[in-house]
């Protein structure tokens, strides 16, 4: 999907949602156990209660990869069930010395080798430009960046100074040499609002994406007011606060109607813009 294909998509459907697809099998509704792909028959029961109301799903992997094989093709599966008119994120948070990079890239985005074939795949920056470089080398696909995330951890590393800058800063500033827009998203959790109007100020036309509303408390209203731009510019992940809004034959009801009050006070937001 292209990035004016996102940001029609974001005012036609009011919404900068996006579902995170982390199914953990310990906590699947227990009517869906008897299915013979618990995992996908959650998931397509999610896509279907929200695809009306979400521009994107992102399946963190680690929760695909943690069930071996079965996992990975309840992930294809997924992936091929998810509709064309919704952003596809693979969260696999990869990155590595060029050669293997480039394997990475294929897994995610090469499904005439063998691989998936999701829109964008996120990448750790720590090892560099040659780490990042095979991902862009896919016409059409993304790589969203983590840039400043929204864990406690996040201060370890990415709040430290190099120079008279903050090393995040200097990744979004690097990274921004790299590749246009149309091909690099920035990872900036919820949780850090305060650094929301800098980063928008550097970035100003890259797609952030942006977890931590729901389970990590980050605030929608603000992260919008600092972060939405004319072409919406803002993919706002919510995973657990969604799937697990009920673990009972209503779970899917209960997942929209989640989904639904998230992307109303989206519609609000967009109001405020152009
Ligand atoms: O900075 C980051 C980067 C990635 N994540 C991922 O987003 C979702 C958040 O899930 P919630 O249940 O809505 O908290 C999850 O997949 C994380 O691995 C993040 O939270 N923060």
């Amino acid at each position: 999907m292209t990035y004016s294909e996102l940001s029609a998509q974001i005012f036609q459907k009011q919404s900068y949602l996006c579902i995170g697809l982390d199914t953990d099998p310990r906590k699947l509704p227990r009517h869906l156990l008897t299915e013979s792909d618990p995992v996908f028959a959650f998931n397509k029961a999610i896509i279907d209660a929200t695809h009306d109301l979400t521009v994107a799903y992102k399946p963190n992997i680690a929760f695909y990869e943690a069930q071996g094989p079965r996992g990975w093709e309840s992930l294809q599966k997924t992936l091929d069930y998810i509709p064309n008119d919704c952003f596809t994120i693979a969260d696999a948070k990869r990155g590595d010395i060029g050669n293997t990079s480039d394997l990475y890239a294929r897994a995610f985005f090469d499904p005439t080798a063998a691989g998936l074939a999701f829109d964008s795949v996120t990448v750790a920056p720590y090892m560099g430009r040659d780490s990042v470089t095979p991902f862009l080398a896919y016409e059409g696909k993304w790589v969203i960046l983590l840039a400043l995330t929204s864990n406690i951890g996040s201060a370890d590393f990415q709040r430290q100074l190099v120079g008279d800058q903050e090393l995040f800063e200097m990744v979004i500033e690097t990274a921004r040499t790299w590749a246009s827009p149309d091909q690099l998203m920035f990872v900036v959790g919820a949780t850090q609002v305060d650094e929301f109007s800098r980063i928008r100020e550097m970035a100003p036309d890259n797609f952030l994406l942006v977890p931590g509303v729901g389970a990590q408390g980050g605030n929608l209203e603000e992260v919008s007011r600092l972060g939405l731009t004319a072409k919406g510019g803002l993919l706002v992940n919510a995973s657990r606060s969604i799937l697990y809004a009920s673990d009972g034959l209503d779970f899917a009801e209960k997942a929209r109607a989640e989904a639904k009050a998230l992307q109303t006070e989206m519609a609000r937001q967009l109001a405020h813009i152009r």
